[in-house]
């Protein structure tokens, strides 16, 4: 085992060497239809705010990286940084994650340009952000709401998976879920083990396969999502308060014990692996075959725009 460990390790610190070295299939490059794609690195450090109310020791976390809250290692990192701010401050008890986007998208998970043509030097970092934002998110200490207003698809369904409880709006436009086989990718083992955990072992089998995305209807009934809010109903963000107060009536011990009775395991099963999923995944984006269904989504996705 702990040569397998220190075997992975050595490789993973090779990708990061390999930074200065082109991506080996340029005849994947189809940027003249992917100009839309072309940002790396954010150069942004407001990408989220925080805003923690100690008088009701509710904080809430808004997402906000224009236009799609999708997710680059630099927003996930900035969202890890927000839920150990709200950590810190031992008055609050209560997180809710939301999108301040006008456009009311969630998240658009993962930022595809991380993904395809990547720099090879920041992906094993990217994925490092995202195994840490999940290990952050799913195993807080706070009681975590998340308000869907918008579509969550993929890393943004992950965000809402690792919240205690989640509140969508019920518009049939905005859709959920794991959609990673309609890219060509799967999802790793341990977001597909919460998908399993939250809507069943059969439901999560035919999902993961034809990389479905529910409406808001449908992830209510395969329990998805707890809630829906009509239009008419109070605020999402109303209904996402009451919510926040009510985990806030349990002693927040007994609540904390009772949420590592159901995830600590995966929690620590990660915390066990992550050079060799980090490995994994590097290994497994940069095959052509990925890279080339991740070029013809991402121009499906610019057309559909036109
Ligand atoms: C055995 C196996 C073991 C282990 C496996 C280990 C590892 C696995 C390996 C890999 C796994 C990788 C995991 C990936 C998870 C992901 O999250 S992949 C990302 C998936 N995301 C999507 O498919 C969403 C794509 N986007 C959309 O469907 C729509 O944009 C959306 C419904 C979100 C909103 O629609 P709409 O309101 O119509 O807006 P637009 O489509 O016009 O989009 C607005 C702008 O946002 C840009 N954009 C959208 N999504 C992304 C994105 N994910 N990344 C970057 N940019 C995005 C879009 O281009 C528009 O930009 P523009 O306005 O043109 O500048």
């Amino acid at each position: 085992m702990s040569v397998h460990v220190s075997q992975s390790a050595h490789k993973i610190q090779l990708w990061r060497r390999l930074g200065s070295v082109q991506y080996r299939d340029s005849s994947l490059l189809q940027r003249q239809h992917l100009s839309s794609f072309s940002s790396k690195a954010d150069r942004n450090d407001d990408l989220v705010t925080l805003e923690a109310s100690p008088d009701t020791g509710v904080a809430t976390l808004r997402m906000h990286r224009s236009p799609a809250n999708s997710l680059s290692m630099e927003m996930m990192q900035s969202i890890s940084g927000a839920i150990r701010k709200a950590e810190s401050d031992r008055k609050i008890q209560s997180l809710i994650l939301t999108s301040s986007l006008p456009s009311g998208i969630f998240s658009a998970g993962l930022e595809l340009t991380e993904l395809y043509q990547p720099d090879l030097a920041r992906l094993p970092k990217f994925w490092e952000s995202f195994q840490q934002l999940y290990l952050d998110l799913y195993g807080s200490r706070l009681s975590t709401i998340a308000s869907i207003g918008g579509p969550a698809p993929a890393a943004g369904c992950m965000l809402s998976l690792s919240c205690d409880y989640r509140i969508m709006t019920d518009n049939p436009k905005c859709t959920i879920g794991l959609n990673e086989s309609q890219l060509g990718i799967v999802a790793p083992p341990w977001l597909a083990q919460q998908y399993i955990d939250v809507i069943g072992n059969r439901n999560a089998e035919l999902a993961l396969l034809l990389g479905t995305l529910f409406t808001p209807q449908q992830a209510l009934t395969v329990g998805l999502v707890d809630e829906l809010v009509c239009s008419g109903d109070s605020s999402i963000d109303e209904m996402a308060q009451r919510k926040a107060a009510e985990f806030i009536r349990i002693p927040p011990k007994a609540r904390v014990a009772a949420k590592e009775l159901t995830r600590g395991t995966q929690i620590a099963k990660l915390s066990g692996n992550r050079e060799e999923d980090t490995e994994f995944f590097c290994s497994f984006v940069t095959t052509d075959t990925v890279q080339k269904t991740l070029g013809s989504y991402l121009e499906m996705l610019a057309k559909r725009k036109k």
